[in-house]
């Protein structure tokens, strides 16, 4: 079943079109992922089905309601969140009251409590610096943290912008297994990454901006396995095993 459906979706920033009739869908249960170069219209797409910046044209359909004028309280309501691209971390909060602002809108105190738990259990380096300021964590440790803010609104839906970007290889490794281990839990993904090799590998399907238009999309291993795809994203190497 379709949870997010994206139709020819157009924005545009003044007088540049950063999207062009743009459709992509995200079924319950799966990582899409989004590639293309700077300036492609990543973040721009995200920032859309958050709400954050108006669309022109096309529509946004998540769990069959219509979000396309929809205020982003709202959709974050239904279950859509957000890890923005350079994480966003308030860095003179600690590390408990950043995860409590991924909660923010939420009455069930209880639950919160839980959730919090959750995420200190599969994350053990947050959890000994509940604490502390968020300042004193890693660059990797501040990526973690800003996931485990997004858990905390109990999404349907986790859309990341360029999770990996300035990790170290240990740290982008541990990641990937993270939005793998979440999807297996039955939480949606919706990845924006210039880490091409690994996205294809993670996701179930994919779609490739230029220029803010839909140039390819498809089954990863068969993008993968694209002359054209490879020559831009994968510098010529081979195809990732899936
Ligand atoms: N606030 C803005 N005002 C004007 N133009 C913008 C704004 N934000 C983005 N753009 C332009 O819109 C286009 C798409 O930008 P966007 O940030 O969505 O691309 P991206 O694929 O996410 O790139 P990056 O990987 O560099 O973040 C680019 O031409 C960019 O210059």
């Amino acid at each position: 079943m379709a949870l997010l459906e994206v139709s020819s979706l157009s924005v545009s920033y003044g007088r540049v079109a950063a999207l062009a009739d743009v459709s992509l869908t995200v079924r319950e249960g799966e990582i899409v992922t989004v590639l293309g170069a700077n300036g492609a219209g990543k973040s721009t797409l995200l920032k859309a089905i958050l709400g954050a910046v108006p669309v022109k044209g096309g529509g946004i359909t998540f769990a069959d309601i219509d979000l396309t004028r929809a205020a982003p309280h709202k959709r974050m309501a239904q279950g859509l969140v957000l890890v923005p691209e350079g994480r966003r971390i308030l860095i003179s909060l600690t590390v408990e009251e950043n995860l409590l602002l991924g909660a923010h809108m939420r009455t069930d105190t209880g639950a919160v409590r839980g959730e919090m738990n959750a995420i200190y259990d599969r994350f053990s380096n947050l959890a000994e610096r509940r604490h502390m300021p968020a300042s004193c964590l890693s660059g990797g440790e501040q990526q973690m943290l800003a996931i485990g803010r997004a858990m905390m609104a109990r999404p349907r839906l986790m859309m990341l912008d360029e999770p990996s970007l300035g990790l170290s290889p240990l740290f982008v490794s541990k990641l990937f297994d993270l939005i793998r281990e979440l999807n297996a839990g039955g939480l949606s993904v919706l990845l924006v990454e210039q880490n091409t090799g690994k996205a294809l590998k993670v996701a179930h399907a994919a779609t490739v901006l230029e220029l803010g238009r839909v140039t390819m999309a498809g089954e990863p291993a068969a993008l993968a396995a694209d002359p054209r795809l490879q020559a831009a994203y994968l510098g010529g190497g081979s195809a990732p095993a899936h």
